[in-house]
């Protein structure tokens, strides 16, 4: 039974549309970086500062952190245990570090979804978001996609003329989680 769906793959490939387009509900995870215009705290993260994450890692309150960016991110443990108590379905962002860990712990009840798109593009996605970070952020691309390559049960190629494709295969993939 999967209980988690992981959405892996490099910044700008699509993670988060198409988390939106599953409509699977979200694990809010835990950040240091500051809000984007538009992002609401609780909502699209819980936004904090790299002290909390510390000190909820020393409480053994995570089950795994990152750092990207010069930011930390956190998964809480407790998000998922509740998620795999209830029996629910639940969806989340991760880099390879939270999918291995999520794998580590929870193996089969985990789905990869890797999602990536050509680096041109995940560049000028980046810059359109106004993104401050954006050659950095694709500095790592090669090797992001790399561990995609390796941790993803399923990959979707969500380059912009595979719009199309991309929403019907997660629409798919849904379908098959309830049947
Ligand atoms: N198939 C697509 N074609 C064109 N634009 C797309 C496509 N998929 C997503 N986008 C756009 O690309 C931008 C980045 O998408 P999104 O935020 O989902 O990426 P992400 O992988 O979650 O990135 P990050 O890890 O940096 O948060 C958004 O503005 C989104 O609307
Ligand atoms: N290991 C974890 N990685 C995470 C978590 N939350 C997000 N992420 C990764 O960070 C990047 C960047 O996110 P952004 O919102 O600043 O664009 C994202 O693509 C994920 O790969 C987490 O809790 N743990």
């Amino acid at each position: 039974m999967i209980n988690i769906i992981a959405f892996l793959g490099p910044s700008g490939a699509g993670k988060s549309t198409l988390q939106d387009f599953m409509d699977i509900p979200p694990v809010v995870t835990w950040t240091s970086r500051s809000p984007r215009v538009g992002e609401v705290d609780g909502v699209d993260y819980h936004f904090t500062t790299q002290e909390t994450i510390m000190r909820m890692f020393e409480e053994g309150l995570l089950l795994e952190f990152t750092q990207y960016n010069g930011n930390l991110y956190a998964t809480a443990a407790a998000s998922f245990e509740q998620v795999i108590r209830s029996g629910a379905l639940a969806s989340v962002i991760v880099d390879s570090n939270g999918a291995s860990e999520l794998r580590k712990k929870y193996g089969e009840r985990v789905l990869v979804l890797g999602v990536y798109a050509p680096v041109e593009e995940c560049i000028s996605r980046l810059q359109k978001r106004r993104d401050p970070n954006a050659l950095e952020r694709v500095f790592t691309y090669q090797e992001e996609v790399q561990a995609m390559q390796k941790l993803a049960d399923l990959i979707v190629n969500n380059a912009k003329d595979n719009w199309e494709r991309s929403k019907r295969l997660v629409q798919l993939f849904k379908k098959q989680l309830f049947m």
